[in-house]
C-alpha cells in the first residue's frame, strides 16, 4: 500500500467493498441516491460499480469544467452489453465512441434534426398530428371519462417522430400498432438500462448467462429490431414513392448508394438501423415524458394551471380551431412553465454517461483516462445553492432570469452540453411546446372522481430515461 500511494488527488467517495465496489451504496433510483451521496462527499465524487470507476459530478461549476473546459477530453461513451446491442455494435450516434464514424453520423443528424429550415418545412406534420390528437381527446371528453394521458402522449409523439424521421404514418401503418407505442418505447428504455454483470465484472457474462439476463436482452432487442427492420425494408422497396420530403432514412440510403470506396468511413445498413434506433429511443420517451410531467405539475399546482391557461386563452383568443407553431411566439408565461418542467424533471437525469479519453483535472481532483463520468443534472437543477426552494414548481423564478436550457447555462442542462449535446433538441422542444399548448388551450382538466391532488403519484422509474411510474389519468372538458 505504501509503495502504491501516488501523488494523485482522487475525488472522495464512499468506502468500497472488495469485488462489488460501491454497488451496495446504490439504493433506489441512481440520480436520487447519488444526489444524497454528493451531499456527504461533495460535487465531484468517485464510486466503483464493480470494477468500473465512475466519477459523479453534482455542481454547476464542476459540470462546466467537464462539459466546456474538458469537453473534448471526455466526450467518448463507455461500452455496455445493452448499448452495444441497441446501437448495432456502436454504429449509431448516442452510444458510439468518439471518432470519425460518430462525427460523420452526428453531422448528418444535426443537418437533418437540428436544421431549422427542414424542421420548419415539417411543421405541418406536427400540427396535423396534434389536430388529430385534439379530435380524439374531444371525443373522450364528451363521455367525461378519464383519459390515460401517458398512453395518449406517447402515441402523439411516436406518430410525429415516425412520420417526420421515418416517413411512417402510424395511423395507416400495416405493421406498427399505434396503441402499442408506449409499450414499445418503455421496452426499449428497459433494454438500455438493463443491469448486466458483464458491464462491471470481468467474466460477468457467465453470471448473465446463468441468470437469464442475456436471453432477456436478446428477447427485448429482437422485438425492436423487427420494428427497425420493417422501417428500413419499407424504404428499400423498389419503386418507393416519397410522398413528403425525403426523411432521415431516405437521406441515409441515398448517401449509402452514392458513396465510393475512398477509404473513408462507409455507411452500412447497420448504421442506418443504429440511427433509427437512436431517434426512436431518444426522441419518443423524452418528449412525451416532459409533457406528462408538465401536466402532472400543473394539476398539482392549480394556481399555475389557472395562470397559464388564462395567458394561453387570452393571447390566442377564444375561437381558434387549430393551433399553429406561430402561436407559440406570443406566449411568455407558458414558456416559463416548460422551463420549470425541464428543471424539475430532466428526462435523462444523469445525461448519457461519458468516458474520459485522457487524464483531466476537475475542481483540483485527478480523473484518470477511461473513467466513466456521470453528470447529475437532476441534483444540479435542485441545488439549494443555486435555486431558491428548489423542489417547488415555480415558473416565476425564470421571469427575470436569462437562464436557458440549451446547453449554455450549466445549472440547467436537460439536453446536456458540449459536443455530445442532444442533436434533437429543437425538434424535442417543438413537440413538447405544441403538445402542451393544445392540451391547455382546448381542454380543462380535472382529476378522476374520488381522487385529490394528494393522490397524485410522483414516483419515477426508468434507467437512462426516467419517466413517471404511474400513468397520469385526467378527465378533459372541451372548452371551445
Ligand atoms: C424533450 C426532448 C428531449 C430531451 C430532454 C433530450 C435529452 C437528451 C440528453 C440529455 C442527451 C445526452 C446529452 C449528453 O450526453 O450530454 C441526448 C442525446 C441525444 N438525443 Fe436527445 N433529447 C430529447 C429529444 C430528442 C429527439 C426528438 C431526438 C431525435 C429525433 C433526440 C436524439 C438524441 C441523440 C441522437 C442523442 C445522442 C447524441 C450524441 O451522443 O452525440 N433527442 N438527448
Amino acid at each position: 500500500k505504501k509503495f502504491k500511494t501516488s501523488k494523485l488527488n482522487h475525488p472522495p467517495g464512499p468506502r468500497k467493498l472488495p469485488i462489488i465496489g460501491n454497488l451496495h451504496n446504490l439504493e433506489g433510483l441512481p440520480h436520487k441516491c447519488l444526489q444524497n451521496l454528493s451531499k456527504i462527499y461533495g460535487p465531484v465524487m468517485k464510486l466503483h460499480f464493480g470494477f468500473v470507476p465512475i466519477v459523479i459530478i453534482s455542481s454547476k461549476q464542476a459540470a462546466e469544467e467537464v462539459l466546456k473546459t474538458h469537453d473534448l477530453d471526455c466526450c467518448s461513451r463507455p461500452e455496455t452489453v445493452a448499448t452495444k446491442k441497441i446501437s448495432y455494435n456502436f454504429k449509431d450516434i448516442g452510444f458510439a465512441p468518439y471518432g470519425e464514424e460518430w462525427r460523420s453520423l452526428r453531422k448528418l443528424a444535426v443537418m437533418e434534426l437540428l436544421n431549422l429550415k427542414k424542421l420548419n418545412s415539417f411543421r405541418y406534420i406536427r400540427e396535423e398530428e396534434n389536430d388529430l390528437f385534439v379530435k380524439k381527446l374531444s371525443e373522450a371528453s364528451v363521455k367525461h371519462f378519464p383519459v390515460n394521458l401517458t398512453k395518449a402522449l406517447f402515441t402523439l409523439i411516436a406518430s410525429i417522430v415516425c412520420r417526420l424521421a421515418f416517413g411512417q404514418n402510424l395511423h395507416e401503418s400495416e405493421f406498427i400498432d399505434e396503441d402499442g407505442m408506449e409499450e414499445l418505447a418503455s421496452r426499449s428504455e428497459k433494454l438500455q438500462g438493463e443491469f448486466a454483470f458483464s458491464n462491471y465484472f470481468p467474466g460477468g457474462w457467465i453470471v448473465d448467462r446463468i441468470t437469464g439476463q442475456s436471453k432477456n436482452l436478446e428477447g427485448l432487442f429482437s422485438e425492436l429490431d423487427g420494428f427497425f427492420n420493417q422501417v428500413l425494408d419499407e424504404h428499400l422497396k423498389p419503386g418507393r414513392i416519397v410522398l413528403e420530403s425525403p426523411d432521415v432514412v431516405d437521406v441515409m440510403i441515398d448517401m449509402m448508394n452514392k458513396q465510393g470506396e475512398d477509404g473513408h468511413f462507409q455507411l452500412t445498413t447497420d448504421h442506418i438501423k443504429g440511427v433509427i434506433s437512436d431517434i426512436f429511443l431518444a426522441g419518443v420517451n423524452t418528449s412525451a415524458t416532459t409533457i406528462l410531467w408538465a401536466m402532472t405539475e400543473l394539476i398539482k399546482n392549480p394556481s399555475v394551471m389557472k395562470k397559464v391557461q388564462e395567458e394561453v386563452r387570452t393571447v390566442l383568443g377564444e375561437k381558434k380551431e387549430k393551433i399553429t407553431e406561430q402561436d407559440l411566439n406570443q406566449l411568455s408565461y407558458f414558456k416559463l412553465v416548460i422551463k420549470e418542467t425541464f428543471r424539475l424533471h430532466p428526462t435523462a437525469p444523469l445525461l448519457v454517461p461519458r468516458e474520459t479519453m485522457s487524464p483531466i483535472k476537475i475542481q483540483g481532483y485527478d480523473i484518470l483516462k477511461k473513467n466513466q463520468i456521470m453528470i447529475n443534472v437532476y441534483a444540479i437543477a435542485r441545488d439549494p445553492k443555486t435555486w431558491e426552494n428548489p423542489d417547488e414548481f415555480k415558473p416565476e423564478r425564470f421571469a427575470d432570469s436569462c437562464i436557458d436550457y440549451r446547453g449554455l447555462n450549466f445549472e440547467l442542462l436537460p439536453f446536456g452540453s458540449g459536443r455530445r449535446i442532444c442533436p434533437g433538441m429543437t425538434m424535442g422542444i417543438a413537440m413538447v411546446e405544441l403538445g402542451l399548448l393544445n392540451l391547455l388551450y382546448f381542454f380543462d382538466w380535472v382529476l378522476p372522481e374520488g381522487t385529490t391532488v394528494k393522490d397524485i403519484d410522483m414516483d419515477e422509474e426508468g434507467a437512462l430515461i426516467i419517466g413517471k411510474k404511474v400513468p397520469l389519468e385526467l378527465v378533459p372538458t372541451r372548452q371551445h
